[in-house]
């Protein structure tokens, strides 16, 4: 996670079509007065969770598949989350490493009563594949295994699931420099934070060094509260919902962006009201509030990564 602060920041210190507007983040540390308005994980209603491992495979699974659902109108979020818990609550093996293996593109749609293609199918299918596998080889079939062995260190965690799952290798590279984002492994460490309450499977004592998810919503809301500004041209290429390429430096630079515009307002809530806050915490906030908002316009990129 050092990583993916470090590179943001860099990202940032070179970047030519996003910029980040220090006034707009002094006007957000205002406007909140002193506290950020809790969310509650789960607010939606829409998870899985039964305090226990299954819990925590369900939540792998759902974080393997964690991207890009924009370019079905219908499609959303909370689509993907009750699909696998309406699942799951049918029959308890559906997640079970052997099976996982087993799923073609039809099976995984018939899965979440969705009625058509799901976006990057394919892929998503070749990522359930790749989850089963390597939680067969290497912990015993059980994404609990792999939690167990990070010794409660979410950066363990992220880094494990990175070494492990070439899926969830969110990384980039930006004039000439790797960019490290790791949204989908870093979500999968906050998503158990968050449904076990810090305890159990979701206790990390460096909870503090997880950095937002950058999507595409939280740099829409960052937009709308006017601490990301964009370029003439890119701004143009957003609000006419054109695809920005995956890998291109003006997606980088919308993510890492975002990355660094949120650690930067966490340390002037600290500095202007003394008050010590996670990412994460800035985070779901910020993507309850985006979610929420029917006008926001995202960025589109096709991509595996969020
Ligand atoms: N930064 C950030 N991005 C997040 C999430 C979540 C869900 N988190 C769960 C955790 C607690 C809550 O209870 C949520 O259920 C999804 N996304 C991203 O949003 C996009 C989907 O948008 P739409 O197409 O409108 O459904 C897509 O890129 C998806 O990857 C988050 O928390 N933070």
């Amino acid at each position: 996670m050092e990583e993916v602060k470090a590179t943001a920041a860099w990202v940032a210190a070179h970047s030519t079509h996003v910029v980040v507007d220090s006034s707009g983040l002094e006007k957000v540390v205002h406007d909140i007065q002193g506290s950020i308005p809790k969310v509650e994980w789960n607010f939606e209603g829409i998870h899985y969770f039964d305090n226990g491992p299954l819990t925590v495979q369900y939540l792998f699974v759902l974080d393997a598949l964690n991207f890009c659902f924009w370019p079905d109108k219908e499609l959303n979020y909370d689509d993907l989350a009750s699909g696998l818990k309406a699942a799951l609550l049918k029959d308890k093996s559906v997640f079970d490493a052997d099976r996982l293996q087993t799923y073609t593109g039809p099976q995984l749609r018939e899965l979440l009563n969705w009625p058509r293609p799901l976006p990057l199918e394919d892929e998503r299918v070749r990522l359930l594949h790749e989850v089963g596998a390597e939680l067969e080889r290497s912990f015993r079939g059980k994404a609990a295994n792999l939690v167990e062995s990070c010794g409660k260190s979410a950066a363990t965690l992220v880094a494990l699931i990175a070494r492990h799952f070439p899926g969830f290798r969110d990384h980039a590279l930006y004039k000439g420099h790797q960019i490290f984002l790791y949204k989908r492994a870093q979500i999968f460490a906050a998503d158990l934070w968050g449904a076990f309450k810090g305890q159990g499977y979701g206790s990390f004592y460096d909870i503090g060094q997880v950095t937002i998810f950058a999507d595409y919503i939280i740099p829409a809301v960052l937009r709308q509260l006017g601490v990301l500004r964009y370029s003439p041209a890119l701004a143009t290429t957003i609000d006419g919902n054109s695809e920005i390429g995956s890998g291109t430096e003006e997606e980088v630079e919308i993510r890492a962006c975002s990355v660094y515009a949120v650690e930067k307002m966490k340390e002037l809530i600290e500095a202007k009201i003394g008050k010590q806050v996670l990412s994460v915490e800035l985070d779901l906030w910020l993507w309850a509030f985006g979610v929420q908002n029917q006008t926001l316009q995202h960025h589109r990129t096709l991509s595996i990564y969020y």
